[in-house]
């Protein structure tokens, strides 16, 4: 990975809607900083009977609108650093869509594809049971994030739940259906972005029948936004990538032809037979209308920045566009969807995922679906107002909108008398 600070190019983005809106600079310098911090080294047994030592991080960014919530992210190169940028962004991915929370973030240093399903299952009861002193329903509620899913979810739920001697269900979202998951939690990241990609359609005036799309990442967020952008917005997507390369068909991809391929080919989609192979930098810089950055951070920065493309560009990962890159991307008219707006379905499913738990009563799809539907579009739209209003680009005005929301809880609580 590299050595780019991510919490650094995450405070340049907030100073930068700061002085556009004028923000209170003793309200800047509270926000500047996580309220907590926790860092665990934690043995786990793996299957040869050796111990090995992990290290994880949980980072609570802000908590004057709610709990803390967000996601926890199993990866090599997982840093304190890359936990508090990713907590930071949750605070302004809640208030962004209006949930009643702050931000959160969590990860472990590890590869899971090195573990064994039992190796896996004991380092994430261990490191749950770790980060318990700062967690719980009204205080911090973890998710799902890269490489972690519904299964990891339920030995969270089922490890803390064990801790306290009942059926927590409101402790963590991204859960499977048959222990208080929410309908449509799994597909809602990428369905949020695929409501945000038409609206950004529609704003500059193409028709989604004649957009092509390029998707990097195909995991839990890509190949959810490819699906839906395909099936319902009736964009052609002609090509995607995993950390395996790209592949590629001007003709547009079967995507479900092609998640199909990529579940009996270890989780890869290398070799797909309909296709062209092309490489992950070839992808982000091919010719298309819109790129959809649904992978890891500083996707586009100043190596490649210049090659890019795309007219839209639509942050289904946190943080793939660095700073500087933005500023050029921005100067050759490329319209941005920036991350805490574009993928903030997921956390919006995972609060009525959590409001289910807590009444232990579980909506219908439709309703699901049809309320993320509302709460993105109306926040993308309260997004282009401030945008006109203050004459800035998407990701300031989002910044806007989400810091006033937290600057305001925060005054009126008046915790920072
Ligand atoms: N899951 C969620 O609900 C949310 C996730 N996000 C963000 O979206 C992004 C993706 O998360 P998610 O889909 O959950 O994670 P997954 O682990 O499900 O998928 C990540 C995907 O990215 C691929 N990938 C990793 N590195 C590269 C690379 N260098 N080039 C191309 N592809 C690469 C992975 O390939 P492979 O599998 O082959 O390793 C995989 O296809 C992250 O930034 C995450 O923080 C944001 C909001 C919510
Ligand atoms: O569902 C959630 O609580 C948060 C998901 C997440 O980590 C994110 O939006 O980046």
């Amino acid at each position: 990975m590299s050595d780019i600070s991510l919490f650094e190019n995450a405070l340049k983005q907030f100073r930068k809607a700061a002085e556009v809106m004028e923000l209170d600079p003793c309200i800047a310098e509270v926000l500047s900083h996580p309220k907590r911090e926790l860092t665990v080294h934690f043995p786990v047994r793996m299957d040869d009977g050796s111990i090995k030592v992990f290290t994880g991080h949980r980072v609570q960014h802000n908590i004057a609108r709610g709990p803390a919530k967000g996601g926890i992210r199993y990866h090599p190169s997982v840093t304190l650093d890359e936990v508090k940028a990713l907590a930071f962004w949750m605070t302004w991915k809640c208030a962004v869509v209006g949930i009643p929370y702050g931000g959160g973030k969590g990860g472990v240093a590890v590869d899971p594809a090195e573990l064994s399903p039992a190796e896996l299952e004991r380092l994430s009861r261990r490191f749950f049971s770790e980060i318990q002193v700062i967690i719980g329903e009204d205080k911090d509620i973890p998710a799902p994030d890269v490489n972690t899913n519904p299964q990891v979810m339920a030995w969270y739920m089922d490890t803390y739940s064990m801790n306290v001697g009942h059926s927590v269900l409101g402790i963590v979202t991204g859960k499977p259906l048959d222990v208080g998951g929410s309908a449509g939690r799994t597909e809602a990241t990428g369905r949020g972005v695929r409501v945000v990609t038409e609206e950004a359609i529609n704003y500059n005036g193409l028709d989604p029948k004649n957009c092509t799309v390029a998707v990097q990442g195909f995991g839990n967020v890509g190949s959810y936004a490819a699906k839906l952008i395909k099936e319902e917005v009736g964009s052609k997507i002609i090509a995607v990538s995993d950390v395996s390369g790209a592949i590629y068909n001007p003709d547009g991809l079967d995507i479900d032809d092609v998640v199909a391929y990529r579940d009996q080919n270890n989780g890869l989609i290398k070799g797909y037979p309909k296709a062209t192979a092309m490489t992950n930098e070839e992808l982000l810089t091919m010719d298309v209308d819109i790129l959809i950055p649904a992978a890891l951070e500083n996707a586009i920065t100043m190596n490649n920045v210049e090659d890019v493309k795309a007219k839209i560009i639509v942050e289904g990962a946190n943080g793939p566009v660095t700073p500087e890159a933005e500023e050029v991307l921005l100067k050759k008219g490329v319209f941005i969807v920036p991350d805490f707006l574009a993928n903030a379905g997921g956390v919006t499913v995972s609060y009525f995922e959590w409001v289910q738990g807590l009444q232990w009563y579980f909506w219908d799809i439709e309703d699901v679906r049809k309320a993320l539907h509302k709460i993105m579009r109306d926040s993308f739209y309260s997004v282009i107002n401030t945008m006109r209003k203050y004459d800035t680009d998407m990701r300031t005005a989002a910044y806007i909108v989400a810091i006033d929301r937290v600057a305001t809880a925060t005054k009126l609580r008046g915790i920072y008398p």
